[in-house]
């Protein structure tokens, strides 16, 4: 009797779960037929992920299938792409004067992202980067005196500082005359610019095996089990993952942030305390805000602390990928290594051997292998952007709803023959005077466009020509037996990033100046 009972439960929940089975697929069915019926050229979905290849065997990651799609479509003679992700379709724009008029001409049509955020929930996910509307303009509006070169200026002093402290950690670990992981020392150190300036707080992530900082920082990037499952979730549908009240910050991640946050502005109020970084900006932002009665949208701490937090996941990881890409194209080619490092011996000297802003200013060639790492690499491989006002794309009759995903594929436009001949090879003169104004707008997009540009571009490249004077000046990079080439990519993360650590060489230069 009793196993008839468990045999009859077992046989009800295998036709449950096989009903939901084919609700799901029925469902995804009738989804996977939204492109054709507009006429769109698309990649022909599979159950259930979609025009995606299955996460779990390892593929490529979003940005780089992303490209694939933009290749495959453009050598057909298309404009455009849909696909889809699981079942929500997005739609890919190949043709420039599409991807222009996206993100600048109409850009009214496609202010905000898309991406996932919940003020409630989720407190550090409401930040720049992803709020929309009215709230973003204002809050850009707000910030955007905070990022001027005068504002930079200011904050040179903590990037010499962290200078100081890359140069001593390079100086013990290449003592040791082992090979050097770039990737990690390269994060250190702009945990280490990124951090002080974001939060306020003087530390050392060179002192410690494992920061904090490193290792929350990491871990944000980093999803594990059942988080990688929410975050497409969140990326496919925000608005359900905002309905389900998710929270896509892992917990522990947003309570140190959280905490070290208040501890940082509790401290400089209690105490009138005062120090020349972002902390200070977002807190006389937010005390102005308090002041301007009629026109105060107001700045809650939890919105001061999720705009300090963006500036730190998106100006640390950032710039990290850039230095240390560039540092392994230049053990790759060590005539441009070299010719960088003459730069900055030349300019130097014009400073009295000082690091100075006006110094890393006229270091226009750094400048040009920084484009051109950022134009191979780009940091974030693709933009994203949320129809919010239905469009008609022009030269078609075909109108894209409101709510329609769009995603820029920025690694295949930068990766594309017809703008950039050869494209997987280095070649920093692609930005001389001469060969940049021939560059196609809108072909090169490593910051983005539009109203919706990198805020902290000028900051990004600040922090990378501090590391890589540091670097370059004092030591000679060059492959090690540990160095894996071809590079892998690490399928699962949204961002360009390498799998495992990136080894490299690194020997004293004798002829220091
Ligand atoms: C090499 C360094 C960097 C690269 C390559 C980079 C790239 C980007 C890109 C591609 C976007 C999206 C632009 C668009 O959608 O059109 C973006 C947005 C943004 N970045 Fe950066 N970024 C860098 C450094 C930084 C730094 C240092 C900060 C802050 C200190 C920062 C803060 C932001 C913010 C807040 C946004 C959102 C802007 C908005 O929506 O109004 N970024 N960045």
């Amino acid at each position: 009797m009793m196993e008839i009972t468990i045999g009859t439960i077992s046989l009800n929940i295998f036709a449950l779960l096989l009903t939901i089975l084919i609700g799901f697929y029925t469902y995804f069915k009738w989804c996977f037929k939204y492109w054709k019926t507009r006429g769109v050229p698309h990649v022909e979905p599979t159950f259930p992920f979609g025009s995606l290849k299955n996460p779990a065997v390892g593929a490529k990651s979003f940005g780089e299938q992303c490209k694939d799609f933009y290749t495959t479509f453009k050598a057909k003679g298309h404009k455009h792409v849909g696909i889809y992700m699981f079942a929500a379709p997005i739609y890919i724009p190949i043709d420039i004067e599409l991807i222009k008029n996206i993100i600048q001409k109409d850009f009214d049509h496609f202010v905000d992202r898309g991406v996932f955020y919940n003020e409630t929930d989720d407190p550090l996910s409401a930040h720049l980067f992803a709020i929309e509307g009215a709230k973003w303009r204002n809050l850009r509006v707000k910030f955007t005196p905070t990022f001027t070169s005068g504002k930079m200026k200011m904050m040179f002093p903590i990037l010499i500082e962290c200078g100081r402290q890359l140069k001593e950690a390079m100086d013990i670990a290449t003592g040791k005359n082992e090979p050097i992981d770039i990737k990690d020392f390269a994060a250190r150190f702009t945990t280490n610019v990124i951090g002080s300036c974001a939060f306020g707080l003087e530390f050392n992530c060179f002192e410690e095996a494992e920061s904090n900082f490193i290792k929350y920082g990491k871990r944000f990037f980093v999803p594990k089990g059942i988080e990688l499952l929410k975050d497409f979730i969140g990326f496919a549908k925000p608005s359900l993952a905002r309905r389900l009240r998710m929270c896509l910050t892992p917990k522990e991640v947003e309570e140190f942030f959280m905490k070290i946050i208040k501890e940082s502005v509790n401290y400089r109020e209690t105490k009138n305390f005062e120090r020349k970084d972002f902390m200070q900006l977002l807190i006389d932002i937010r005390n102005s805000v308090k002041d301007d009665k009629e026109n105060g949208i107001g700045l809650t701490f939890e919105e001061l602390a999720a705009q300090a937090f963006v500036f730190f996941v998106a100006g640390y990881e950032t710039s990290s990928t850039t230095m240390t890409f560039c540092l392994l194209e230049l053990a790759c080619n060590p005539a441009i290594q070299q010719k960088v490092r003459e730069e900055i011996k030349e300019v130097l000297e014009k400073y009295n051997g000082e690091m100075c802003y006006d110094a890393l200013a006229e270091m226009k060639y750094m400048g040009q292998v920084i484009d051109e790492t950022l134009r191979k690499y780009p940091p974030l491989m693709f933009l994203n952007r949320k129809c919010v006002d239905p469009y008609r794309i022009p030269g078609t009759n075909i109108v894209l709803e409101q709510e329609t995903p769009v995603i820029i594929p920025i690694l295949g436009i930068q990766r594309d023959p017809e703008y950039f001949p050869d494209p997987e090879k280095f070649d920093p003169d692609r930005f001389n005077e001469e060969n940049r104004n021939k560059i196609i707008p809108f072909s090169y997009l490593p910051f983005g466009e539009g109203p919706r540009i990198c805020i902290g571009l000028r900051f990004g490249i600040m922090q990378t020509k501090v590391g890589l004077t540091v670097l370059l000046r004092n030591y000679k990079f060059s492959f090690n037996n540990k160095t894996k080439i071809p590079l892998k990519m690490d399928p699962f993360s949204f961002s360009m990033a390498v799998d495992g650590d990136i080894w490299l060489n690194a020997k004293k230069n004798i002829e220091n100046y």
